[in-house]
């Protein structure tokens, strides 16, 4: 028998979520990294760039006067071990948000995913995104899909950056407040990564882990939280 949650929120995860993983190691962190060095030169008094770039040099240690190669360098590190560092994704967000306007980029979700995201807004639950992924980033993927335009289904977007850490339940009670408080067992999140979702169950959240198969963590171990292998397996319906 299908599983049915009642809610008001629905707060999803991209990687391993929505979208398949390959989606942003290989499509998305393809196309930034060669862009990365030639962007940071490119936009020398942009205030988020320049924050960006002071900040990777205080988190690895350069001299404030290390030069772009060397903090490139860096950024290639972190892509290489999927270290999901603000800064870096604050530049990859820009990145990404230029290639998407060019339709060099053009999101793929997995199939289940679009269908079920309209039933839910059309049935009147709210959607909001928390991703690793900067807000700026969220959106331009979101505006450039291979279904159109999705941008209107969210109605908010968080990151590392306006809520926290993704492990941390603090992030999800900092999400709470940002849509308006709702009480927490109010709002379901979506994830594929178990610490995630134990994160967002100590903030008293429902969950549901995504263990999709090919995906990273298809065989992981979700402890005590409801386990889909699709949002098909799984009903969500606006509580009263
Ligand atoms: C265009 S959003 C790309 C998502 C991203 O950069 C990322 O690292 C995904 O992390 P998530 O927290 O969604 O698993
Ligand atoms: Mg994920």
């Amino acid at each position: 028998m299908t599983d049915t949650l009642s809610a008001q929120w629905v707060v999803l995860d991209i990687e391993g979520t929505l979208m398949p993983t390959a989606g942003v190691h290989v499509v998305l962190y393809d196309y930034a990294r060669p862009r990365l060095g030639p962007w940071i030169d490119a936009h020398p008094t942009d205030p988020v760039v320049v924050a960006a770039v002071a900040r990777v040099k205080a988190e690895a240690g350069l001299p404030a006067d290390a030069d772009t190669a060397a903090v490139v360098a860096v950024l290639h590190g972190w892509m290489a071990a999927d270290r999901k560092a603000a800064p870096l994704k604050e530049l990859q967000g820009l990145i990404w948000q230029d290639g998407y306007a060019r339709r060099d980029l053009v999101s793929e979700y997995f199939p289940d995913v679009v269908p079920a995201l309209r039933g839910w807004d059309e049935a009147g639950l709210k959607l909001a995104v928390f991703s690793s992924g900067s807000v700026a980033g969220q959106i331009a993927s979101f505006s450039t899909t291979t279904e159109g335009d999705l941008t209107t289904l969210f109605r908010h977007h968080f990151d590392t950056v306006n809520a926290g850490p993704k492990r941390e339940a603090a992030s999800y009670a900092a999400i709470a407040e940002g849509i308006g408080g709702p009480t927490p067992p109010r709002i379901v999140f979506l994830s594929d990564v178990p610490a995630e979702l134990d994160a967002a169950a100590e903030a008293g959240w429902q969950t549901v882990g995504l263990a999709r198969a090919g995906e990273p963590y298809a065989d992981a171990d979700f402890g005590d939280h409801r386990v889909a292998k699709s949002f098909d397996d799984f009903r969500i319906v606006p509580d009263a």
